[in-house]
Formats: structure tokens, sequence, C-alpha cells
């Protein structure tokens, strides 16, 4: 199957008092048509920082030090002005977090839809009203007359995000981001917008890049799973795999952070007891224990191929933790 987004070997910066801190250290994942592929991982991990160098919004102050991003086999970090005005929304588009700080508050939501439209010259203005009307609809708004005239703070949070994702889906791009989309959700709707967005890749065949740090999100819902910490991901497979056999300390400690139902409780094992506990692999050892303080301290480690599909980042060789 041929790639629609590859991501290889990238790294992105900032300017340090102590130099320079390196935020994304040697990033490299894939998603397919049709794929849900996850990215998870604690916060400032790096998860959000990939995510936006796809659509070319990296802040200001940071760097792209080395790498590429490749979409349809074209490097976007080259893109120009004009390039990245056809891409974003049409090719590639994104759902974020927090709804109410993006859409337009003085703008009714059936006209902030009907923009996307019209800025990407997909229809007349007399056929965008409808297909607002259908987007609505599609997005689970009973009434999408009375919503095409409602104002974003008229709604509840989980119609914010719906809104949001009608936004999204309105140009019918190939890859949807969707950055902790249901964070600021009660469950029930999380679950609820969760699965319309799953249920509109099912129907057109699109891919979702999935950023979360919910490993039960990830498992209902991602085809693959990256899971990142500290700047690089730390392992990488097929979600099944993932859940019945982790083999890095970070990922094992992320699974063991989900309370069973039923289980007794005790106490919640820290990251670090997992990576005193973790052993080798395969005569690899894992990073040790104590990370250094920063980044740049950290042992030189390298992905490896455990089985087919299933990437596990290693220390060196024959290191001793
Ligand atoms: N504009 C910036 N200037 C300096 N450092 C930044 C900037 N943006 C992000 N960082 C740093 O880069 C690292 C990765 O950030 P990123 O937002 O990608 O993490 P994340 O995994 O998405 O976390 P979260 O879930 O909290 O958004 C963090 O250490 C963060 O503090």
């Amino acid at each position: 199957m041929s790639e629609l987004l590859e991501i290889k070997n990238l790294c992105i910066g900032f300017p340090h008092k102590s130099g320079e801190f390196t935020a994304v250290r040697d990033v490299s994942l894939t998603i397919r048509k049709n794929e849900t592929v996850a990215v998870v991982g604690e916060s400032g991990s790096g998860k959000s920082l990939t995510s936006l160098s796809v659509l070319g919004l990296l802040p200001e102050n940071s760097a792209v030090k080395s790498g590429s991003v490749l979409y349809n086999g074209r490097d976007v970090l080259s893109f120009s002005k004009k390039d990245w005005q056809q891409y974003r929304g049409r090719e590639v588009s994104m759902i974020f977090q927090d709804a109410m700080a993006l859409l337009n508050p003085g703008m009714k939501v059936g006209r902030q839809i009907a923009e996307g439209l019209h800025y990407h010259k997909l229809m007349d203005r007399s056929e965008q009203r409808v297909a607002v009307l259908e987007l609505l609809r599609l997005v689970g708004f009973a009434d999408p007359e009375h919503a095409y005239h409602q104002y974003p703070h008229q709604l509840s949070g989980g119609m914010k995000q719906r809104v949001m994702i009608a936004l999204a889906v309105s140009c019918k791009p190939k890859l949807i981001i969707a950055d902790e989309p249901t964070t600021a959700l009660d469950v029930t709707v999380q679950k609820q917008v969760l699965d319309l967005l799953s249920s509109y890749k099912e129907e057109t065949g699109t891919s979702v890049l999935l950023i979360t740090h919910d490993l039960g999100v990830v498992a209902e819902y991602a085809d693959r799973v990256n899971v990142m910490y500290r700047g690089q991901i730390v392992e990488s497979s097929d979600v099944y795999t993932l859940f019945d056999s982790p083999l890095h300390p970070y990922t094992k400690a992320l699974m063991a952070s989900i309370p069973a139902i039923g289980s007794t409780p005790e106490r919640l094992k820290s990251i670090h007891d997992y990576m005193v506990e973790s052993g080798g692999h395969n005569g690899m050892q894992f990073a040790p224990a104590t990370y250094g303080a920063s980044p740049a301290d950290e042992p030189p480690s390298r992905l490896v191929e455990v089985e087919p599909g299933h990437f596990v980042r290693f220390f060196r060789e024959g290191a001793v933790v």
C-alpha cells in the first residue's frame, strides 16, 4: 500500500538559553489511505509539533533542523505560499482541541463553513448553502437550518466540536489531523464525536492522524500507533500488537496507568519504576532508568524492528542499564 503521508527523521528545535532545545527528535511515521494512525504520549512529548509540521503551522520561533514531510511524495517543507493555500483544507485539514478559540465568535456557523468552500472555489454561492446544510446534518444537527444561523457561543462544547468536524471535512480532504479533538468534552460526548469522525473516515476513505494522550481512544479508533516520549517515537506498531505485547517500558507504564475495572487498588507505578524494572531484548537494552538532565545528555538510541511492523527504540547494543 502506498503512503499518503511520510514523515522522515524529523527534528524540530527551539532556541534555548543553553543553546538549542530539540523538541522533536528523529521522528518518522507513515499514514496510508483510509488508515487512522495515532500518536500517543504525555504532555510535552512533541505530538502537536509533529502534527503542526504537516500543515506548516509550526511556531515562529521553531526551526525544522532536519528531515522531511512527504505528502503524496512531495516535501511540504519546501512548499510555496501558493502550494500551502491549495493544500491546507483541501488536501489536509485539522480539528483542534479548542473549538471555541478557532471558531469566529462574530460569524454564524453556516457562514463559517461556507467560507472554506468559497475559498477553495469548490462550488458557486448558490450551491454552498445546500452543501453546508448537508454537512451540518452529517455531523448530527437534527435541525441544520437552525444550526446554520447560530453563533458559536450558542452551542454546547460537543456541538462546537461537531462544527469543527464539519469545517474540517467540508472540502473533502484526504487526511484529517485530529489533535486531542475531544479532550475538553465529557466522556459520552467524546465518544459521539469520535464515532462521528470514525464513520466519516469509513464512508469516504479519508485518513486520520489522531493525536491523543488517551490509550483508551487509541485502542478503540486507531489502526496503528506511535508512542512518543520526550520528542522521540519509542514504540510503533499496529494497535493489536501494541496492546498484546508492549515492549518499551514507557508504553508499559502508559498502559499500567489505565486502571482496570474490578482490579485491586495498588500504588500506581511511575515511569521511573518501569524504566528500572525493564530488561533487554535480543541483546539490546532500553534507555537507562535515569535519563540525563536534557535530551542532549541521553545516550544514542535507535528504533529496531523486533517483528514485522513492530519498532522499539533501544539504547545502544550491549549496554548495561
Ligand atoms: N513556541 C514554543 N517555544 C518553545 N518551546 C515550545 C514551543 N512550543 C512547544 N514547545 C516545547 O516543545 C515540546 C513539545 O511540545 P508539543 O506541544 O509538541 O507537545 P505535546 O506532546 O503536543 O503536548 P500537549 O499534549 O501538552 O500539547 C514541549 O516541551 C514544549 O514546551
